[in-house]
């Protein structure tokens, strides 16, 4: 069994023994075995046979640790419950997968630490894996190295898992200067409408790379006699496209000026790390960045990505739907200014402690303390900008705090077609939810939250949002088929229970 899978059925056996109410040392004396071995199989540190793994799920008489694995995972939520204590922001996701990505820029190892174990890093690890790079989780599964083979081999891809995320379109960047030509299957990722991938090709073509799209597969090729002869305009200022553009300039031998970049926290977490390959990035944290280029990097890299905004966002929601005084640590709070300066206009009673800097040493972080709070709805609407503006993965969020405050709130979320649509799901929670058009929400509170029963949104934020809601509605709700929200979040059923919620993991057998 790989490591991975040792430690997605060790983390599978903690949640369920947690839920039991069982210490390591009763689950031990129930299976006639030492606590200290419990401890190795919780950490995904101990070889198991099938044998033992369905005792285990019969000691702790649960579904979720039963044979054959491979059916949806679901939430059972017992709503009502107040949270208190501290929780810790993880890293991102978007800037996980974009280093991931970046790692292929890399001749020599790149270690990255405490990398979110997500879904969406899977994914993006199984790509590489098939392609021929090798990676492992080091110091207890907590950081992941990464050393490149010296010829990749794109036609070994693995399509099933490229095809389940958006940000494959990563590889394009760094593999054109390894590849005069190669394919891709087309990005995936959660159903958002459409999105456009036509910035990238803009973005990369004057670097020389020309992409055919047919056969759901993009067929790149390199003309290397191309180089920019003028600053790279991005016609929208997207994060990914800025990253692709980034590592295409990274080892260019020469000086790119990338215009109307974005300026978002992955983009910052990935020129850092360039910076340590040795390119240097001018501008940072501005829409223009100049990139001097290295032909060949080769060096042994340790970086370590800031926490994800959104998530501390996500946490944060949850305190205040739950009428909860909940600490939410290491928050990367220059990333989260303009919506805490709208749930403060709203009311909300919070204090932030003073800033410290995350590992890697650049990014700002505090840590936030929320109180119950009675919020009425801003005065303006919700509208997400490109950074510096309100977050567009913290819109949704808005959806269930306006849905617990006084008066009518608009959301206006401009940029996916979808997403605001998946909102109107939390009328099934009793909240009062007009869709005004597809991007476009009234929303009127206060709510009598109500539990209920519903299968997840397919995409990551309105799914999050159901599941907080349900967290405010007393009685039992279940939210079925939850891969969305893994694709984002680490554990988030098992640390939102360690600070009071209850919600049990469950799979279909
Ligand atoms: C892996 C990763 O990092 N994903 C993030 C990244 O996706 P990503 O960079 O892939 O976002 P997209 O390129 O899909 O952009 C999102 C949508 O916004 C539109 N658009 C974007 C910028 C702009 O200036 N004008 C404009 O119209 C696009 O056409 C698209 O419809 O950025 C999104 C927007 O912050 C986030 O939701 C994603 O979580
Ligand atoms: C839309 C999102 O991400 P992705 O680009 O991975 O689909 C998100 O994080 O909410």
């Amino acid at each position: 069994m790989s490591n991975d899978y040792l430690a997605r059925i060790g983390s599978l056996v903690r949640d369920a023994r947690k839920h039991r109410g069982w210490s390591q040392a009763q689950l031990a004396e129930a299976l006639g075995t030492s606590q200290s071995a419990i401890a190795r199989i919780e950490q995904g540190g101990q070889n198991l046979g099938i044998e033992m793994v369905a005792r285990i799920g019969e000691a702790l008489d649960s579904e979720i640790v039963s044979l054959g694995h491979s059916g949806p995972m679901h939430l059972r939520v017992v709503g009502g419950r107040q949270l208190s204590g501290q929780i810790t922001v993880k890293t991102s996701k978007n800037a996980c997968v974009a280093l991931l990505c970046a790692s292929l820029l890399n001749r020599g190892r790149t270690t990255l630490r405490r990398v979110a174990r997500i879904e969406e890093v899977y994914r993006i690890l199984e790509v590489l894996d098939s392609i021929g790079v090798r990676s492992r989780w080091i110091n207890d599964g907590v950081d992941l190295e990464i050393t490149p083979p010296t010829e990749l081999d794109l036609d070994a891809i693995d399509v099933e898992a490229a095809v389940r995320t958006r940000s494959v379109i990563m590889l394009l960047g760094p593999l054109m200067h390894i590849l005069d030509a190669f394919k891709l299957p087309y990005a995936g990722g959660c159903d958002l409408g459409t999105r456009t991938v036509e910035p990238h090709m803009a973005a990369l073509r004057p670097f020389g790379l020309n992409v055919i799209a047919t056969n759901h597969q993009y067929h790149a090729t390199v003309d290397r006699a191309l180089s920019p002869t003028r600053p790279i305009v991005l016609t929208e200022r997207g994060d990914t496209v800025t990253e692709n553009a980034l590592m295409a300039a990274a080892r260019r031998d020469g000086v790119t000026v990338i215009r109307n970049a974005s300026s978002n926290y992955m983009v910052q977490d990935l020129c850092f790390f360039l910076e340590q390959l040795g390119v240097t990035v001018e501008g940072i944290g501005t829409t223009t960045l100049t990139v001097h280029g290295r032909p060949d990097i080769d060096v042994n890299v340790d970086y370590a990505p800031s926490e994800d905004p959104v998530e501390a966002m996500s946490l944060l929601t949850a305190a205040i739907v739950t009428s909860s005084e909940l600490t939410i640590r290491r928050v990367p709070v220059e990333f989260l200014e303009i919506e805490l300066a709208v749930l403060e206009g709203m009311g909300l009673d919070y204090d932030r402690s003073p800033e410290y800097a995350a590992d890697n040493g650049r990014t700002r972080l505090v840590d936030l303390t929320a109180r119950p709070s009675k919020l009425t709805a801003p005065l303006d609407k919700i509208h997400p900008m490109p950074f510096p503006g309100l977050n567009i993965d913290t819109a949704p969020f808005f959806a269930a705090i306006a849905a617990t405050a006084h008066g009518s709130t608009l959301i206006h979320d401009w940029v996916y077609d979808n997403r605001a649509i998946y909102l109107t799901e939390l009328t099934r929670l009793g909240a009062t939810v007009k869709l005004l058009d597809p991007h476009r929400l009234l929303i009127d509170g206060p709510t009598r939250w109500r539990a209920a029963e519903m299968v997840c949104p397919p995409a990551l934020r309105p799914a999050v949002v159901v599941l907080l809601a349900m967290m405010a509605a007393e009685g039992t709700s279940v939210l079925r088929n939850i891969y969305v929200i893994n694709r984002g979040y680490e554990e988030l059923a098992q640390r939102l229970t360690e600070v009071g919620a209850q919600i049990e993991v469950f799979r279909d057998i």
